[in-house]
């Protein structure tokens, strides 16, 4: 039994616009849950685009004095790995920060808030030079953010 001509077309029109819609949606799916699997860290740029990041923030903190004084007697190198593998650890990343508490790293150096907002801001241009996306940034700034308190707990 064959169908009318005129129906052959419809339905293969038909057919192609199911298969197109499935294959639209399967795609957003696909691309929602590869959105939902990755972490911060990834979207960072994983460990190397981290300590990148550690590197121009060290260099912005060289050229800042109102900030710079208070690493007068830090050990660059220490810090640098100490900040990287919290930053790693606080994104999900594969490091656990090992390092003294915030109260107790930052205790009685006299911090304010004009130092705090200084630091974040440090961090965000030393991100965005990095080409990491605004998403990315602001989340991992959000993560820190509550360390606010702890930090400042001891000044
Ligand atoms: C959310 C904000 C901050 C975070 C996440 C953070 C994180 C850290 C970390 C991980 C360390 C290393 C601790 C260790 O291993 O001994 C550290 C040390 C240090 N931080 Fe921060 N920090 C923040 C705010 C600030 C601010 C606002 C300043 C000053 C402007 C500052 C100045 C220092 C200094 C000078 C040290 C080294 C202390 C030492 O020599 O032992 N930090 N910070």
């Amino acid at each position: 039994m064959s169908f009318p001509h005129k129906y052959n077309r419809t339905h293969r029109g038909l057919i192609a616009v199911i298969f197109a819609t499935i294959a639209i949606t399967l795609a957003g799916c696909t691309h929602q849950s590869a959105t939902q699997s990755t972490t911060l860290y990834e979207r960072l740029g994983g460990q190397g685009t981290i300590d990148t990041v550690v590197e121009n923030l060290l260099y912005r903190i060289a050229d800042d004095l109102e900030v710079v004084v208070f690493f007068a007697n830090t050990n660059i190198d220490l810090f640098a790995e100490s900040l990287a593998s919290q930053l790693c650890d606080v994104s999900d990343g594969p490091c656990r920060y090992e390092g003294p508490p915030m109260g107790r790293a930052h205790q009685h150096m006299g911090l304010t808030d004009a130092h705090f907002n200084r630091l974040v801001e440090h961090l965000d241009a030393a991100m965005q030079a990095q080409g990491i996306a605004l998403g990315a940034r602001n989340e991992l700034l959000g993560r820190l953010a509550p360390m606010y308190a702890d930090v400042m707990r001891l000044q």
